[in-house]
C-alpha cells in the first residue's frame, strides 16, 4: 500500500490524483480547508482540512500540494515540510523525462509533457499537460508551465513564474522571478522580475494598446 495525501481539492488536484493513480500510488486522499462541506473531489475522498494533514505526517508515504497559485503552493508546501511530511514528485506515465534531467520534490509532471536532457526543475513546479521543457532549461521553484507551453533550449526562468497555455519562449531567454507569460504569447527577449507579458512578440501588459 502506497498512501498519498494531496493538499488542495481542486480541478488541478484531480489531474494530480489521476497521474498518481496511474503511476503506482494505491491510496489517494485529499485534504482541503473546505472540508467537511467538500467531502469529495471527483472520485476521490476529501478526508480532512489542511491542519489535519499536518498532524498526520506518519500516516502517508508521500504528500503533494495541488494548488495552482504559485505563491500559495509554495507556502503550503513549506508548511507540509515543516510538519514532517515527505514531499514527492508525481509523473504521469506518458510524460517523457530524461534520465539526465533533475526534478525537485513536490513537482508534478502531467500527461504527454516532455523534459529533455540536462534540464533542471526546482521544487513544487507544475509541468502541465503537453508542456515541453527543452534541453538545458532551468526552471525555478514553484513555477507553472501551463498546458502545451514550450521552453526552447537553454531557457532560464525564475521562481514562481507562470507560463500560460500555449506560450512559447525562445531559446536562451531569461525570465525573472514571478514573471507571468500570457497564454499564446511568443517570448523573444529577457524580461525582468514581476512583469506580465503578452502577445506575439510578448510585451509587458502595461505597454499594450
Ligand atoms: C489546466 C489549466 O487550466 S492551467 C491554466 C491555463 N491558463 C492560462 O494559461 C491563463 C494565463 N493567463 C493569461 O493569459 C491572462 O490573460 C493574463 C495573466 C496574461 C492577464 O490576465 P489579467 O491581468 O486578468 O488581464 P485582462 O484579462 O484584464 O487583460 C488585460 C489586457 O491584456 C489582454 N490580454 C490578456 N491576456 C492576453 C494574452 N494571453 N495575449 C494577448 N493579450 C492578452 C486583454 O485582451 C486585455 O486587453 P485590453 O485592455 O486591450 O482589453
Amino acid at each position: 500500500m502506497m498512501r498519498l495525501a494531496i493538499l488542495g481539492a481542486s480541478g488541478h488536484g484531480k489531474v494530480v490524483a489521476d497521474a498518481a493513480s496511474l503511476s503506482g500510488w494505491t491510496e489517494i486522499v485529499f485534504f482541503d480547508d473546505a472540508w467537511p462541506v467538500v467531502a469529495n473531489n471527483g472520485p476521490w475522498d476529501v478526508v480532512g482540512a489542511g491542519s489535519h494533514l499536518l498532524a498526520q505526517a506518519a500516516g502517508f508515504d508521500g504528500a503533494v500540494v495541488a494548488v495552482g497559485n504559485n505563491a500559495i503552493r509554495m507556502a503550503k508546501q513549506q508548511e507540509l515540510v515543516l510538519a514532517g511530511l515527505k514531499l514527492v514528485s508525481v509523473f504521469h506515465p506518458s510524460a517523457v523525462v530524461s534520465p539526465h534531467a533533475t526534478v525537485g520534490s513536490g513537482t508534478v509532471v502531467f500527461a504527454n509533457a516532455a523534459i529533455n536532457a540536462c534540464a533542471t526543475l526546482g521544487e513544487g513546479c507544475i509541468v502541465n499537460t503537453g508542456a515541453i521543457v527543452e534541453h538545458d532549461c532551468v526552471v525555478g521553484d514553484f513555477s507553472h508551465l501551463s498546458p502545451n507551453s514550450v521552453l526552447a533550449g537553454g531557457v532560464t526562468i525564475g521562481r514562481k513564474v507562470w507560463v500560460g497555455a500555449g506560450a512559447t519562449v525562445k531559446q536562451l531567454v531569461v525570465l525573472g522571478d514571478e514573471v507571468t507569460v500570457g497564454m499564446g504569447s511568443t517570448v523573444l527577449r529577457d524580461e525582468s522580475a514581476g512583469q506580465t507579458i503578452v502577445g506575439v512578440p510578448a510585451r509587458p501588459l502595461r505597454f499594450q494598446d
